[in-house]
């Protein structure tokens, strides 16, 4: 793996390989699951700008409770319609744990029902609606505090190998 390198030049393989092993968990508990990365601007806890999005398993898929903020704005009182599909597409990603496999999001789609409000509770859910080979359909949907749907979204995401990451690691400049 020492062949691939970071944009600095430094060997990565062994950092992507413990990533990459991040994933392949399966648990069957129903604690909260880990971010994708430290920096992950979805999930990662040492992300400033990020959504610090906290994950838990329910039942095949996961659910969140979240809010956005003042970082968020779209219009006044408004989150961004770009940060909501962020973390819609966050959430899947954390249906990984469940797949086993590694995946990327090839398409992401959402329906925006009503304005997501800055400061308000909302409840996230994703599932794995079905697999055909490498193409993995997930279905997720965001509620209001009184069960109001306000997103729904789907998202093909396709199964890839490690080398998908690693040659993302090569260094621009060689
Ligand atoms: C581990 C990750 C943590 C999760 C973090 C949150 C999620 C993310 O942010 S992931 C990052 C964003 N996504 C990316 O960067 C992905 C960029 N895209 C890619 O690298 C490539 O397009 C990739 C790997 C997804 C697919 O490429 P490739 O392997 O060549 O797939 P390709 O053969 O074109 O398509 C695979 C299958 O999907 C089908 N397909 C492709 N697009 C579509 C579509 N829009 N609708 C329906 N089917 C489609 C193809 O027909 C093909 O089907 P089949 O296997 O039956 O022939």
């Amino acid at each position: 793996m020492d062949e691939f390198r970071d944009t600095a030049g430094e060997p990565v393989g062994a950092d992507i390989d413990t990533w990459v092993r991040s994933f392949t968990r399966k648990e069957s508990d129903s604690s909260e699951l880990p971010p994708h990365h430290p920096n992950c601007l979805g999930c990662g806890p040492e992300n400033p700008n990020g959504h610090f999005l906290s994950v838990r398993r329910d039942g095949d898929g996961v659910i969140a409770h979240h809010h956005f903020d003042q970082r968020h704005v779209g219009a006044p009182g408004i989150a961004h319609g770009g940060a909501v599909a962020t973390v819609m597409d966050d959430l899947f990603g954390f249906l990984l744990y469940s797949v086993g496999e590694l995946a990327v999001t090839r398409r992401l789609e959402l329906d925006y029902l009503t304005p997501v409000l800055l400061d308000n509770p909302y409840i996230l859910r994703a599932a794995v609606r079905s697999r055909e080979g490498r193409k993995l359909h997930l279905t997720s949907t965001m509620e209001d505090a009184g069960g109001r749907s306000v997103i729904t979204a789907t998202a093909l995401f396709i199964v890839v190998e490690v080398e998908h990451f690693l040659k993302s690691q090569k260094n621009p400049r060689t």
